[in-house]
């Protein structure tokens, strides 16, 4: 019996689910890399969230189940997540704001150690953002759309928070490459050596979002709260005996979850209740829709760089790279109601409320760096 349940799995292929209504934008590359990952050995199931999009070799928005560990499936970004901060302002004037946000490029042990215990002992990029679509941004709760769900929360209508997204920095990228250059997309050889790494990771992503949360609630001078939800995207869990491989995607079985939409349209912070079929997750964003250079290309036959710092809802973002700017744009995303509409209509989340952007902070502006970029 044992071996006929063994060449079961090894001859059945893994499943593959993409939550998203037949409307809604899903690449095709996309759901071709669900179709290779669900081909490797040990594969269970591919769950695809409403942002899944293509990613370097492996889908992104994607929740995979398998009995071997990939530790390219969960990328260099390990312990990505975002953590969302009330954040009480005497006086919200988002033109002055941005111009007092610190240089988040710098790191705090710039100036002398830090002074904690840090993870892994890396403390090079401690309380800095990094690139991409890492942004710490300071938003307003817009609309409460679960009253009582909110309310458990301490969130009303009208309240600052800060939004942080980013991950686990240089020490995530070490992680992964120093299995990749042994075993390149192979299964981790030693998966309690990986995920002793990978837990570092993820505490160390945890540490440094807090870490920027305090950077500038000191700079614009905020009452910080305790964070009201602080989930990785990016990690790998055992589950059932399983290795559940997050990429892009939030753990959404009784987590409340920030789903990010742009720097210039609402995000959404939902209530999920994902099961097995979604891989206990939910989406984690909008998730692009157009590469990095089709954003530059287009963008920049379209708007000015003077354009892109302020958006469509009225916010200011602070990005000293112009380059970013337009890689960033929001219209290199999908739209964030339909990632929400797509979750609703399938069960995997309900929304608890939106928030909108008033100061997105992407890298320092040239004049506000204080001793220079790192
Ligand atoms: N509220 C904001 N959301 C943003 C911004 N830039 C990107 N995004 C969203 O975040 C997710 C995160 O993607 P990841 O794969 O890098 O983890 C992305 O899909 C966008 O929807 C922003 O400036 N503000
Ligand atoms: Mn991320």
């Amino acid at each position: 019996m044992g071996r006929s349940v063994l060449s079961q799995q090894q001859f059945t292929r893994a499943t593959v689910t993409i939550f998203a209504e037949p409307g809604s934008w899903i690449e095709t590359g996309a759901v071709d890399q669900c179709h290779q990952v669900a081909a490797l050995d040990g594969m269970i199931h591919v769950a695809g969230m409403p942002d899944l999009h293509p990613g370097k070799g492996a889908p992104i928005g994607a929740a995979m189940l398998s009995s071997v560990l990939y530790p390219f499936l969960v990328g260099s970004d390990i312990g990505c997540g975002i953590a969302v901060f009330p954040f009480r302002l005497k006086r919200v004037v988002p033109e002055r704001l941005a111009g007092r946000f610190p240089d988040l490029d710098r790191p705090v042990g710039a100036d002398g150690p830090p002074g904690i215990d840090v993870p892994a002992g890396y403390t090079d990029q401690l309380g800095t953002v990094g690139r991409g679509n890492h942004f710490v941004e300071l938003a307003k709760v817009d609309a409460v759309l679960d009253t009582g769900h909110a309310g458990r929360l301490g969130l009303s209508a009208g309240d600052t928070v800060l939004i942080v997204h980013s991950g686990s920095r240089g020490l995530g990228e070490r992680i992964l490459r120093s299995h990749t250059e042994v075993h390149g997309a192979g299964p981790a050889a030693d998966p309690a050596a990986y995920l002793a790494a990978h837990d570092d990771a993820v505490r160390w992503g945890h540490l440094n979002r807090r870490i920027m949360a305090e950077r500038v609630a000191d700079a614009l001078g905020a009452d910080l709260g305790e964070p009201v939800t602080d989930v990785c995207h990016n990690s790998v869990e055992i589950r059932d005996g399983h290795y559940l491989h997050r990429k892009g995607a939030a753990p959404g079985d009784g987590t409340d979850v920030l789903i990010a939409g742009t720097r210039g349209t609402r995000s959404f912070l939902v209530a999920g209740h994902a099961g097995p079929q979604a891989g206990h997750s939910v989406a984690h964003g909008a998730g692009r829709k157009m590469s990095r250079t089709d954003a530059l290309r287009r963008g920049r036959a379209k708007h000015t760089v003077e354009e892109l710092r302020r958006t469509a809802v009225g916010s200011i973002v602070v990005c000293g790279d112009r380059q970013l700017l337009f890689e960033e744009a929001p219209g290199a995303y999908k739209r964030i109601e339909q990632v929400i509409g797509d979750l609703v209509a399938h069960g995997l989340a309900t929304p608890v409320v939106s928030t909108v952007p008033l100061v997105t902070y992407k890298t320092a502006e040239p004049t506000s760096r204080k001793g220079g970029r790192r």
